[in-house]
């Protein structure tokens, strides 16, 4: 079954309407009134501005494919929803490949509205529909790190937060040969994507970018070139005059009156690119500070400084998985070492609950069965939780870490090793958007 096709979970359902509340999809396609009347509760709920209807026909065009889902309250007058959710299926970058997952995003719940549940019974209908569609993760960026572990997610990829003194640090890596030159903003809305598609294969945690995910990450929407005055695009371009990266960023006065580049984004395919792009940020004139949010916490820029400690770097949780199907989810990377292990994972939800052999081979496969009897005594054994599973699943957390913090059990001696050996990625695992 196709996301798009699958129908509204009647567990929710059955369960919202004990509180005359109606769980529903738009029909995008031919209900303009009520998606716009949904988008703008999501950007209420978010405390964001309403859309005119340049925003709306954006939206519909570039939002149309998702699973756009609300609640309706019947003592509610009007086509407003009390709560939104927005899902779609999209393919996720992981070690060696990438793994079909369930992307949830605008989960509002109205204040009118809140603490009754709702929510849950979203999230809980989403992650049902996902397993019924054969989706083996889900994944979301959360707004509070406090509300989805009690859901079965974990941060899986970590990301930074660079902040560079450009005073103090000059270009100390390659120079490229190819151009960086500026481009119009409709060139970088249609340029990006393709930049970002070769460059997300390289890295786990990525999810695919579309047009609407790439207008909210370079805060740039056609038709909206009023609210877009003060960005500035770049392109590098290598020598044969393909064009290998982009860049968008916002000059302004800081807090301390130092001017300062933010970069909204920086998309890379080839390493001429990354360092291009980078000595020209860096090298703006009358600029004191450059600062780029949701880059790797592994970014090689920081090895192309003349001064290591021009750069502050803070790093926190931003991709959150949940493994819905382990067999599929461990199946679908590959492993930087070949190992027997098994595991015995509990999930409250019960999605990903069980005992499970994974066999990765010489060449970094995984074979993973469901075991119902006692664990084989040559196989390392350990006994973890669902969320412990999707914080290490694309490399992006120690299992050491989480042994060491009490969360990992190790059943055999050095299965803890072997599983973080096996789980690590050469690549540090991030996401270069908000979703
Ligand atoms: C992927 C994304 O879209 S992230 C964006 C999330 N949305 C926002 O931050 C927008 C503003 N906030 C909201 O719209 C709402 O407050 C929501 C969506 C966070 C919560 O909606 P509600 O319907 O009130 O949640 P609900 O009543 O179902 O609560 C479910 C559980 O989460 C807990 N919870 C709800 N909100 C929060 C929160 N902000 N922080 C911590 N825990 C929370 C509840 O206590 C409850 O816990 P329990 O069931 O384990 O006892």
């Amino acid at each position: 079954m196709d996301f798009t096709d699958a129908p509204i979970d009647q567990t929710s359902a059955t369960n919202l309407a004990e509180q005359q509340l109606t769980l529903a999809l738009v029909d995008t396609a031919n209900d303009r009134e009520r998606y716009a009347a949904w988008h703008n509760v999501v950007n209420r709920g978010f405390y964001g501005e309403r859309d005119d209807e340049k925003d709306v026909e954006f939206l519909l065009n570039a939002g149309a494919y998702r699973r756009t889902t609300g609640v309706w309250d019947a003592a509610e007058a009007g086509v407003d929803p009390v709560a939104t959710v927005s899902t779609w299926s999209t393919p996720l970058s992981v070690p060696g490949g990438t793994v079909p997952t369930w992307a949830i995003s605008a989960v509002t719940v109205a204040p009118t509205h809140r603490r009754r549940g709702i929510a849950r019974n979203l999230i809980e209908a989403e992650l049902r529909t996902a397993a019924a569609c054969n989706v083996p993760v889900a994944a979301l960026t959360a707004s509070e790190a406090t509300i989805y572990g009690r859901f079965g997610f974990a941060p899986a990829a970590r990301v930074s937060k660079i902040t560079i003194d450009t005073k103090r640090a000059s270009w100390a890596g390659p120079t490229p040969t190819g151009r960086v030159r500026f481009i119009e903003l409709d060139e970088l809305f249609e340029q990006g994507p393709a930049i970002f598609e070769r460059e997300r294969l390289q890295h786990p945690g990525e999810i695919e970018l579309g047009e609407l995910l790439w207008s909210g990450t370079i805060d740039y929407r056609p038709g909206k070139e009023d609210k877009a005055k003060d960005i500035r695009a770049i392109q590098y371009t290598g020598a044969a005059g393909e064009v290998q990266g982009v860049a968008a960023y916002r000059v302004k006065e800081g807090s301390d009156d130092k001017l300062t580049a933010s970069v909204l984004h920086l998309a890379a395919a080839t390493d001429d690119a990354y360092a291009a792009l980078w000595r020209f940020l860096l090298e703006l004139d009358l600029v004191r500070v450059l600062e780029a949010d949701l880059r790797s916490t592994d970014e090689p820029v920081l090895w192309q400084l003349s001064d290591v400690r021009a750069a502050k770097v803070a790093p926190y949780d931003h991709l959150w998985l949940r493994i819905i199907d382990p067999i599929a989810a461990l199946e679908a990377r590959s492993y930087s070492r070949p190992v027997r292990l098994v595991l015995d994972v509990v999930d409250p939800l019960e999605f990903a609950q069980g005992r499970f052999l994974l066999e990765v081979n010489d060449a970094g496969s995984a074979s993973v069965s469901h075991l119902t009897e006692n664990a084989p005594a040559d196989a390392g054994h350990l006994a973890l939780s669902e969320r412990d599973l999707a914080q290490i699943y694309v490399g992006g957390a120690s299992a050491t870490a989480l042994h060491r913090a009490g969360r990992i059990t190790e059943l055999t001696d050095g299965a803890v090793a072997h599983l973080d050996a096996a789980f690590h990625s050469p690549v540090a695992p991030r996401l270069g958007i908000w979703f």
